[in-house]
């Protein structure tokens, strides 16, 4: 049963890591410190791992009761019965996502800089839509670049906006004052010496 997800705050999602006790310890600490989803992603080890990686973070989001996403793949996604996918422009169709997790599964799109493929994602059933990168990007370096206009612009999707890209406590609060509902954030948060502080700093965006 996918747990009720806040429509505000802040969006973990891993960065690349092949040692899975690590992993898993800095997620613990993100998921303690309180995030509203955590999205499972890691292009850094091989299908095998990913399903074993995967399992272990759904467990220890069970115990958060905080919603567990897994990046491009939505056959994993319906394997381990996960509470939903994030899916991007080359990561297959959302339509195939929602036959294959159900009416509750949550089914995040890419949207890139473009208010009408977020208007497509939404009329095949996104439940939410993500804009990026906003700025430059330690993890994404060639990601294409969205700007606050379209926050502006998409305030009548009719479902949570996700922003990505090279997010900090210092300019997240610009995103979610342009009207974005979460914000979404790889190295500002796993690469912190203190995951778990760094999700406090990025909290304060929403006060
Ligand atoms: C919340 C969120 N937004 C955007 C992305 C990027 O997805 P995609 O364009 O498929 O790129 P990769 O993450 O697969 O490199 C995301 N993963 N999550
Ligand atoms: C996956 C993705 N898509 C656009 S930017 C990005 C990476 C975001 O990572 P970071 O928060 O480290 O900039
Ligand atoms: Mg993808």
């Amino acid at each position: 049963m996918t747990p009720c997800w806040p429509r505000r705050g802040l969006y973990a999602i891993t960065a690349d890591e092949t040692d899975t006790g690590r992993l898993l310890a800095r997620v613990d600490a993100v998921l303690a410190a309180g995030v509203a989803l955590l999205q499972y992603r890691n292009k850094s080890v091989d299908a095998a791992t990913r399903r074993t990686q995967a399992i272990a973070l759904q467990a220890a989001c069970a115990r958060h009761a905080v919603p567990l996403i897994i990046n491009d793949d939505w056959r994993l996604a319906a394997e381990i019965d996960a509470d939903g996918v994030h899916l991007g422009e080359d990561d297959g169709a959302l339509a195939a996502a929602r036959a294959a997790l159900g009416e509750t599964a949550i089914l995040g799109a890419s949207c890139y800089d473009s208010l009408a493929l977020a208007r497509s994602a939404v009329d095949a059933g996104a439940s939410y839509v993500a804009f990026g990168a906003f700025f430059p990007s330690p993890t994404k370096p060639h990601a294409r670049h969205a700007t606050l206009d379209l926050l502006h612009d998409s305030a009548a999707l009719g479902v949570p906006r996700v922003a990505i890209g090279g997010i900090r406590p210092d300019n997240g609060r610009s995103l979610v004052m342009a009207g974005c509902d979460l914000l979404a954030v790889i190295s500002g948060v796993f690469d912190a010496a203190d995951p778990a502080a760094a999700v406090r700093d990025y909290q304060r965006c929403f006060e």
